[in-house]
């Protein structure tokens, strides 16, 4: 079975890309060994402290982010990094050619039940003379790459470098990551959907129509039943979607009004947009293409939804 490191060698990808993205893959290596030890290996549980977005952070959210951010300090080749877990941008090695952002461990919530967890990675092109957050500004589709490790019953890695999604497997026996699907495709038609929908009555008007039509099933006008899942991790919701299709939602809400949307652009919702259309999906906002995002702020929230295009165009006409 071809490796990673195999299949990025034969594959034309940027030699330098390469490197990247093997530190990438043994972050997730690492990590997954982490969640694999759970209470026995003394992951679980809060710290006392915050992140910039006004979140307990866990555990392992700090672990994860900071051996991910040892591991591409070390590597001569990033020239900065943000991270959900990280106030501000760490500058790297000025003459490192990629800006790496990454959400250490996606579905925090998740990590004390011993349910579903991941890491998402973004890779965008470092830009001469300019320093700092502003560098980090680019809109999605200039990501030279996209990537992320869900820590389930197996550890597997999705990656896009613009040509398709590819989905590999950690093989625990040698610790390499396995070529599973060279062409991973999102069906364009669903009849199974994801929102938490504890939020609905926070929801626009577009998406509580929306969904009322999903619930309303055979005897709505979809004229179909609709099956829900929830993983309440991205990471989880976004390799159901890969893996079967299906509707992934995380709308505006005004449960908070200073907080309206809960995606996070440059770590979640860029990366995964990424990976959803390299697999014929479509990744929006209900008005805007994620990708075409012109970001201002690292930390900043946007509303998503993507998943199996057909679906996704029926829900963007709910918007108009
Ligand atoms: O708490 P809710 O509303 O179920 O939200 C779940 C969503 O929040 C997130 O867990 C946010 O990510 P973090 O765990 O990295 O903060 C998403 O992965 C997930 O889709
Ligand atoms: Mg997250
Ligand atoms: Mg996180």
């Amino acid at each position: 079975m071809q490796t990673l490191t195999d299949f990025l060698s034969s594959n034309g990808i940027d030699a330098d890309l390469q490197q990247l993205l093997s530190t990438l893959a043994e972050c997730g290596v690492e990590i997954s060994e982490l969640v694999r030890g759970g209470a026995l290996a003394g992951v679980l549980g809060a710290t006392e402290s915050e992140n910039v977005q006004g979140e307990t952070q866990k555990k392992l959210d700090v672990i994860a982010n900071d051996l991910i951010k040892a591991k591409l300090a070390a590597q001569p080749l990033v020239n900065a990094l943000a991270s959900e877990e990280e106030d501000y941008v760490v500058a790297c090695h000025s003459d490192g050619k990629f800006l790496v952002s990454f959400d250490p461990l996606d579905g925090s919530s998740n990590i004390d039940i011993n349910s579903l967890v991941g890491t998402i990675f973004s890779v965008l092109p470092a830009q001469n003379g300019i320093e700092g957050e502003a560098a980090f500004m680019q809109p999605g589709r200039n990501q030279l790459a996209a990537c992320y490790m869900l820590y389930g019953p197996a550890t597997v890695l999705a990656l896009s470098t613009g040509n398709g999604t590819i989905m590999f497997t950690l093989d625990p026996r040698d610790g390499q990551f396995k070529l599973v699907d060279e062409a991973v495709t999102v069906p364009a038609d669903t009849a199974e959907f994801a929102i938490n929908t504890s939020n609905q009555r926070f929801w626009q008007p577009a998406m509580q129509s929306y969904i009322a039509d999903l619930l309303v099933g055979k005897e709505g006008k979809r004229e179909k039943n609709f099956n829900m899942r929830w993983i309440a991790a991205m990471v989880g919701d976004v390799h159901r979607v890969l893996s079967r299709g299906g509707i992934f939602m995380y709308p505006q809400d005004s449960k908070n009004v200073a907080k309206p949307f809960k995606l996070r652009l440059m770590y979640e919702a860029n990366p995964m947009a990424m990976l959803v259309e390299q697999a014929g999906g479509i990744a929006s906002t209900g008005y805007e293409t994620i990708m075409d995002i012109q970001p201002t702020d690292i930390h900043q929230r946007v509303a998503v939804i993507l998943g199996s295009a057909n679906e996704v165009e029926t829900c963007l006409e709910y918007h108009k």
